[in-house]
């Protein structure tokens, strides 16, 4: 049998005190340059998804949280090309730090309702009524 590799993605919503969800800016030299998309990254061998979410906001973003901050939303399931992106999406409110953009050209912090303005990956359009129903 013969098919797309499946793609394993974590990402997060940080949502603040006013609601508001922030988006990062996907630099240049990566796929989807220029996009605005939710912090995350995939996960590696080994790792659990919410492992490699604490150590993705790390990496990205300087910010630290615990699995007990993570809750599920909703996930992506989106054919690529050349692979089919599978992405549970965490909502989080509590962290550690100030987020800063660290692998990212910018960071936002969007209303949901707003967020149709910042092109963001096809995979993720699904995603945006989800937290437009939660927040
Ligand atoms: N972090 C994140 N990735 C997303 C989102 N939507 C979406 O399609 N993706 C895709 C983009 C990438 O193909 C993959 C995440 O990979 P990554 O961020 O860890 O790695 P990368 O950009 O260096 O990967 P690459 O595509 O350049 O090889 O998931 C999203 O909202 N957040």
């Amino acid at each position: 049998m013969s098919g797309q590799a499946l793609l394993l993605v974590v990402a997060v919503a940080l949502v603040d005190a006013d609601r508001r969800v922030l988006i990062a800016q996907r630099p240049e030299g990566k796929s989807m340059a220029g996009l605005w998309e939710f912090p995350g990254g995939k996960v590696e061998a080994g790792e659990t998804p919410e492992a490699a979410l604490i150590r993705e906001l790390e990496e990205e973003l300087g910010i630290s949280t615990q699995t007990a901050c993570l809750a599920p939303v909703s996930f992506a399931s989106h054919s690529y090309e050349n692979f089919h992106l599978l992405m549970p999406l965490y909502a989080c409110r509590k962290w550690q730090g100030t987020p800063e953009p660290r692998e990212h050209i910018a960071l936002k912090w969007v209303r949901p309702q707003n967020l149709r303005d910042y092109p963001m990956p096809p995979a993720d359009e699904p995603l945006i009524a989800a937290l437009c129903d939660l927040l």
